[in-house]
């Protein structure tokens, strides 16, 4: 299923992107966001934070939950096409990075993807009868142009008609039922 990751030198042909973020210290912070809720959309991000918290993840049940930072840890999201991937046993998780008051916070994030034109669908391994595939094939080319129109609701908008039949993706906050 995943060819393109395997040990023979396909991944070179992976589209890892490496973002940097800055957010000034505001001296308002509740009325500034540093970069709103979301969730990532390739497969995984691995993020680097300097020493000044920000980073906050929705837990359900509680809200948000701030990501302290720890010295020489690095902090590894789920993406979107992992979600997929896996047929939502993992999930890509809604997060949003807050401003600080006083210092000036810095962060790094790698973005890995596959290759943009490979078709991503729940592996196969992982869906039978009783689990069948929740998203449809999808590159990441086009589920970005889907993020970049439709922002977090991308995800339910690649999601198969299979609540219908009573399979639930328990992970999936933003899916909606269609058809
Ligand atoms: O600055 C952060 O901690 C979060 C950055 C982030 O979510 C991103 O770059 O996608
Ligand atoms: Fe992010």
């Amino acid at each position: 299923d995943i060819k393109w990751a395997g040990p023979t030198g396909e991944l070179k042909e992976a589209c890892p992107v490496l973002q940097l973020n800055s957010y000034p210290a505001c001296p308002d912070p509740d009325r500034a966001m540093g970069l709103a809720a979301h969730t990532d959309s390739a497969l995984l991000t691995i993020l680097h934070q300097n020493n000044t918290s920000g980073l906050q993840v929705q837990r359900e049940g509680t809200g948000w939950v701030t990501v302290p930072p720890i010295r020489g840890a690095l902090v590894v999201n789920v993406g979107d096409l992992l979600h997929i991937l896996s047929n939502g046993l993992y999930s890509s998780v809604l997060h949003r990075a807050m401003v600080n008051r006083t210092q000036h916070r810095l962060s790094v994030a790698y973005l890995y993807g596959p290759p943009s034109n490979v078709r991503i669908s729940p592996l196969s391994k992982l869906t039978d009868s009783c689990h069948p595939p929740l998203y449809r094939p999808v590159t990441w080319s086009e589920y970005l142009g889907t993020k970049a129109k439709h922002f977090n609701k991308a995800l339910s908008l690649v999601r198969l008609c299979a609540r219908r039949n009573g399979f639930v993706d328990v992970n999936d906050h933003n899916s909606v039922l269609v058809g």
